[in-house]
């Protein structure tokens, strides 16, 4: 390429990118190896996308390379192809499409790219390998037990050992070889001939392989000299030793991340994985330094700056008068009362034009169906997206899907419009007789996705419409699908919502023992006379780790809102098994330092 041509690329990318100094500096860099780590909105994905771009433009990937980008899902990913793909015509003046850019970059997530290892080389440990590894149902070490087939053909001693292994890597402990051969060898021997394979073998089988056929390593090693990792925070130990794995002295990196926003530490997300690589793999550190989602909001860039001092700093960070952050607030002295004002103030919101309004939750209980009464009885209509990965409907409709996608599509990939009709259609029929809201809303979120693939994704080949559906379907995503549906109003809970945003959110239930549990460990818990609890001056140190991972969750709700957020309260809830308790108080999180709740009623200010 002409120097030319590269500074009219350059210059392209910096008026994409208004002259941000920080990202420029990211997406041109000379640097091997960098990690770059912003808040929610400072715009990691977006910059991620143009120094791909700029990669490929640039023909920096010398034949036959590839970079390897890996995002938290495929949904994700694919997003990412699209837009490096839609960049790059206006660098280049050439039409590219997905498809093309698929030749230099592979853009998949951690099962995606195990799988393609072992499409190639899973032969070498098994025979029934040498099978397409997509036609195999993969379930979940955890939901082993609810499948009657799997836990007979388990002896006691073999289920066990899986377990073992799914508890190691849940608490952040990689297995050493000998127990990933072991595993392996039982997935191998009693689950490929049922046509199953678990989530962790996926990537278990990738790492005997590497172990014992180092060449084969090796040419991955050299195949992918760029390796861009995006939500890196996220990565679990057994993901981090694949990645390991791939990295050789030459790869050039760059892992995308905020420790703030790691909601996934309770599956095994590695809890201080981003400062353990600067020092480990000499990188250089960037920090974004402009938070997009909220410039227009200065009480919003307030409360997420001072949300990440108090992280930053246990919670004692010096903030003067005028940065505190005012939080607007609904209190209610029952959970009816809190839901009244919440419902008010969506009706409020709705009066905007094309607004999308989100009403989040830590968890399911009987106090989201109190809100969710309350907007029915109002005549809102809403998405009901109150899903938990553990809900045993919401993982069965996904084992279901599965299993009919596999079925239907696995030796063919004949995937069309009229096809994915016919297939949402099916499942529809499988469950004419289930009368379940999670069932209906599933059923709906199935609907938009195949609609989804069917219209905007029109141009992807087959093969790639089946990897999202399948890797949809294989990891529980369907909650993500909660983008494409049509409704201004939604209830989730907070993981459901991570990745997503929405023009106002309200977090609800943010109270004592309803939005965390470390209540438990705490000294100020029982203090009565005010409705706020406060954290204690000296925090216990049992305490601290949890606080935080609470801290983060707080935080990932907050920062969903593009426009605001609101937080509500009230002195009455109830508990997981639907008792109820008096007396509550709003949550520590919500008066931490630098932070100021103000009545979020229609036409009222003041404390
Ligand atoms: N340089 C820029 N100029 C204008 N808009 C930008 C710029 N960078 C990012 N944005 C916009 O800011 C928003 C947030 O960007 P992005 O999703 O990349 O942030 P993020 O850091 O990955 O956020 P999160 O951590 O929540 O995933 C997007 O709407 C994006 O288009």
């Amino acid at each position: 390429m002409s120097d030319a041509n590269l500074v009219e690329i350059k210059e392209k990318i910096t008026a994409q990118h208004g002259g941000d100094e920080r990202q420029l500096d990211v997406i041109f860099s000379d640097s091997p190896r960098l990690i770059v780590e912003a808040p929610a909105g400072y715009g990691k994905t977006t910059t991620m996308i143009s120094r791909i771009a700029y990669l490929f433009a640039s023909g920096q990937i010398p034949n036959p390379k590839r970079i390897l980008g890996l995002t938290f899902s495929v949904n994700a990913a694919l997003k990412v192809k699209r837009e490096v793909a839609g960049k790059l015509p206006s660098l280049l003046g050439l039409q590219n499409s997905p498809v093309s850019i698929g030749e230099k970059v592979t853009i998949t997530n951690y099962h995606g790219f195990c799988k393609g290892i072992l499409k190639k080389y899973g032969y070498l440990i098994a025979d029934a390998l040498r099978k397409d590894v997509n036609l195999f149902r993969a379930v979940g070490d955890s939901d082993i037990e609810n499948q009657t087939n799997l836990k007979t053909t388990l002896t006691p001693a073999e289920l066990q050992s899986l377990k073992a292994v799914e508890t190691d890597v849940k608490e952040a402990r990689v297995p050493d070889a000998q127990t990933i051969h072991a595993y392996n060898d039982i997935v191998i021997k009693k689950l490929l001939p049922l046509d199953y394979i678990t989530h962790n073998a996926i990537i278990l089988f990738v790492l005997e392989i590497f172990t014992n056929y180092t060449e084969v390593k090796k040419f991955y090693q050299s195949y992918y000299p760029l390796i861009v990792v995006d939500e890196f925070q996220d990565t679990n130990c057994i993901a981090w030793k694949l990645l390991e794995s791939v990295i050789s002295e030459q790869t050039q990196l760059l892992f995308l991340g905020d420790s703030l926003q790691r909601i996934y530490g309770f599956i095994g997300a590695l809890p201080d994985i981003m400062s353990k690589v600067v020092d480990e793999y000499g990188m250089t550190k960037v920090e974004l330094s402009k938070n997009y989602r909220f410039q227009n909001n200065p009480d919003m860039l307030k409360l997420d700056k001072n949300i990440r001092a108090n992280a930053a700093s246990c919670f004692t960070p010096t903030i003067a008068a005028d940065d505190v952050a005012k939080l607007p607030a609904f209190w209610g002295t029952t959970q009816q009362d809190e839901a009244e004002q919440v419902v008010a103030k969506v009706q409020d919101l709705l009066a905007e034009e094309n607004v999308k309004i989100a009403i989040l939750f830590r968890n399911r209980s009987k106090n989201a169906e109190i809100v969710e009464a309350e907007l029915a009885r109002n005549g809102i209509q809403y998405f009901y997206g109150m899903f938990t990965d553990e809900d045993s409907d919401y993982v069965e409709f996904h084992n279901k899907c599965q299993e009919m996608f596999i079925r239907r599509f696995g030796k063919s990939k004949a995937i069309n419009k009229k096809a994915l009709a016919a297939f949402s259609d099916s499942v529809r029929t499988a469950y004419a007789a289930s009368t379940g809201k999670t069932v209906d809303s599933l059923l709906k979120l199935l609907d938009a996705l195949v609609e989804k693939v069917s219209i905007d994704y029109a141009d992807l080949v087959p093969e790639d419409k089946y990897t999202l559906l399948l890797d949809i379907f294989e990891n529980r995503q369907l909650k993500q699908a909660m983008e494409y549906v049509d409704s201004r109003v939604i209830l989730s809970t907070v993981h459901g919502a991570k990745g997503l945003e929405w023009d106002y959110v309200i977090v609800c239930d943010v109270e004592q023992w309803a939005f965390t549990f470390i209540c438990r460990d705490c000294p100020s818990k029982s203090t009565q006379g005010s409705a706020r609890c406060r954290l204690p001056q000296n925090i216990p140190t049992q305490m601290v780790e949890p606080l935080l991972d609470d801290l983060c969750v707080f935080y990932v709700a907050l920062t969903r809102a593009k426009k605001q957020v609101f937080i509500s309260a009230s002195g009455e809830r109830y508990n997981a098994r639907g008792r109820q308790f008096t007396g509550g108080k709003i949550c520590c999180f919500a008066l931490v330092n630098g932070v100021r709740l103000i009545n979020a009623a229609p036409n009222k200010s003041g404390d």
